[in-house]
């Protein structure tokens, strides 16, 4: 059932995303074991070829007469889907966008649920435009409409009437190997609040990230939706909701759950990594310290939104043409103190007391934490316990402070919204920007989707001044400015760390994830912008090189494992293997293992 990874091609692939012109290479690719026959392969998304099937094959696994007689290239069929989409682009001009969204979702899902090989390739040659319909923001569309949308199963189902069930379900899933499962609960989607079930369309379309930037094999990805019921009315009084119509269980009821099912799961798999996704901040940060020593695991939103945050920030010193331990002194107002906002601030604090030689407790001087009550400070009751780390003296600015009052008083270098709230920048606050002490202030909008990002890119270069570095979570188009220069908009988000953080984890066999790993994709990623680009206010590299910037991240996260003395080798490559790598061979072997979308010979077995 497996498909085998087609060495000495795919390298060719990582260094030509750099373009967006795709090629399809004359390799012949090593076959692929199928167990089935006929009219089972057809519906298989992992074997289908459509018409693409050569007669010989048609013959060997009993497709004659199945298809339609005429061969259709793989090449014909990739412009056959390229065209239907195009045309309905075209169809669909003038229509809501949120209908166009969905309509565009739709026709890729589609082909999806039918022919992955095609799927994968058309994702991948395509990415920049692909991906805000498999990920943020269409995405966060889908789940709020998924009980409407859904057609066929995708992932596993683990909800709370499974309990002491889960051990047996795990072998339910019918591939033999998994190597990367993306789990949530559905009780953070993105901005949008509690989905319940509906949120399987994150883990789906972060699993569609780590097979076209990271490679991994389709067949051997997970999706799981942890069903613990939701506090959403609107979803429980919605007949149609295909989730368990329960209020979410809570304490010790929750965590037996999830506790039976990373058993479950790595019992089956014991090589597979996890990757925790959206769920709601007190259980993010729970589950973390629950599982982090113990499996093979990380929280996305917690380390890999960090990692990507820090290396922007790290950015805009260089954007001010600034050395990089001018970091030390840089006054950072973090709005938001969930999961990602708490992970960004305390992972900077770090990085500041590294640079810096101090302690965490007095690296926390620059940095301010407001959350949906203002200003964090001492004074606050109540307030969570790993916020309590950055809460400020009262006697600097008053508790409670507001976002425009923090901005006035502190004129701060970066301005960086966690907060989900939609247009919370305002122009008020963006305009007080303009009194930043920095000669090239940062505003970095990261919520998701569009709609409940902090501020658009047209307000921030509009408000704040067309020197500013903007970025945001997801993706607006570049700004023209008034004089005739580009406003450069980039797009600060998870994406460009954690397909990397899996693939180098899976690669180096590593047992857990460890801090040293997430710091080395974080520096990795901060590095590989030029000096140019960063001058010009290009943190993050374009989405196009996302499978490059991948391998490279990828590369240094196994590195790191080897670092920390926790990676015990993958395959036939042992850790004593991986501690001789180079740099090069590190990245080479990581190219050797991605998959890459092409069709291979099937070869029917019993
Ligand atoms: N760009 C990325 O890569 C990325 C990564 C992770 C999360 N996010 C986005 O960040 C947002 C938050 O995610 P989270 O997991 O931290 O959520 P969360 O629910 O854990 O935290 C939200 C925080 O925002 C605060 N908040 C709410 N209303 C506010 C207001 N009016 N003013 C100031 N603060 C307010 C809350 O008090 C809370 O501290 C979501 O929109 C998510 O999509 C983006
Ligand atoms: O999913 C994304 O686009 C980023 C992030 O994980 C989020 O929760 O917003
Ligand atoms: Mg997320």
């Amino acid at each position: 059932m497996m498909w085998r990874s087609i060495a000495g091609f795919s390298k060719s692939v990582v260094t030509r995303s750099h373009g967006s012109k795709r090629c399809f290479s004359t390799t012949i690719p090593g076959p692929c074991i199928v167990h089935k026959r006929g009219a089972d392969i057809l519906h298989d998304p992992w074997f289908n070829k459509d018409t693409g099937f050569p007669l010989t094959e048609r013959d060997r696994l009993g497709l004659r007469g199945l298809l339609p007689p005429r061969v259709i290239s793989f090449e014909q069929q990739y412009d056959r889907f390229i065209e239907s989409f195009r045309s309905l682009e075209r169809n669909t001009q003038g229509q809501p966008e949120n209908v166009v969204s969905l309509a565009k979702w739709r026709i890729l899902n589609r082909l999806h649920d039918r022919n992955e090989t095609l799927y994968y390739r058309v994702l991948m040659d395509n990415i920049k435009d692909f991906a805000p319909i498999i990920y943020t923001p269409t995405v966060g569309l889908v789940c709020q409409n998924y009980s409407g949308l859904y057609r066929r199963p995708r992932g596993m189902y683990f909800s709370a009437k499974d309990k002491g069930e889960m051990m047996s379900m795990i072998y339910n899933w019918p591939a033999q190997q998994v190597d990367m499962i993306v789990i949530t609960d559905g009780s953070r989607i993105l901005g949008l609040g509690d989905l319940g079930v509906q949120g399987i369309g994150i883990p789906i379309g972060k699993l569609d990230m780590y097979v076209s930037a990271a490679g991994i094999n389709p067949q051997r990805v997970l999706p799981i939706m942890l069903d613990v019921g939701t506090n959403n009315e609107k979803l429980l009084q919605n007949p149609l909701y295909l989730g368990l119509r329960q209020p979410r269980l809570e304490g010790d009821e929750y965590l037996e759950i999830i506790d039976e099912f990373m058993e479950a799961a790595f019992t089956r798999w014991p090589k597979a990594v996890v990757q925790f996704e959206d769920f709601q901040a007190k259980w993010a940060f729970e589950t973390l310290e629950r599982y982090r020593k113990k499996f093979c695991m990380f929280n996305d939103d917690v380390q890999g939104t960090a990692g990507v945050a820090l290396a922007g920030l790290l950015g805009t010193v260089r954007a001010q043409g600034r050395p990089l331990s001018d970091f030390v002194n840089q006054k950072i107002v973090v709005v938001g103190a969930g999961s990602a906002g708490l992970g960004v601030t305390k992972m900077a604090v770090q990085a500041v007391a590294r640079m810096a030689g101090i302690s965490e407790i007095d690296a926390t001087k620059n940095f301010y934490l407001i959350d949906k009550d203002g200003l964090v400070t001492t004074e606050r009751t109540k307030l969570d316990p790993a916020a309590l780390a950055f809460a400020k003296n009262p006697a600097e600015i008053r508790e409670g402070a507001s976002i425009v009052e923090v901005v006035k008083k502190v004129k701060p270098h970066v301005l960086l919204g966690l907060s989900g709230v939609g247009g919370i920048f305002g122009e008020d606050v963006l305009k007080a920007m303009r009194e930043s002490d920095s000669c090239k202030p940062a505003i970095f909008a990261m919520s998701n989707p569009t709609t409940n990002a902090e501020c658009t890119a047209a307000d921030a270069f509009k408000h704040a001044g067309g020197n500013i570095v903007f970025a945001s979570g997801s993706p607006f188009e570049n700004i023209e400015l008034d004089n005739g220069k580009v406003g450069h908009v980039n797009q600060a988000n998870n994406m460009y760390l954690f397909p990397g953080i899996g693939l180098g984890t899976l690669l180096a066999g590593a047992r857990i994830v460890t801090d040293g790993m997430l710091q080395a994709a974080s520096e990795c990623l901060a590095s590989y912008m030029t000096d140019e680009e960063v001058q010009k206010g290009i943190l993050y590299p374009s989405i196009n090189n996302i499978r490059h910037i991948t391998t490279e991240v990828g590369a240094a996260v196994l590195r790191a494992a080897v670092t920390d003395d926790i990676a015990e080798g993958h395959g036939d490559v042992g850790p004593k293997d991986l501690s001789h790598m180079s740099k090069e061979d590190t990245v080479n072997y990581i190219t050797r293992n991605m998959w890459f979308p092409i069709y291979s010979p099937l070869v029917h077995e019993k």
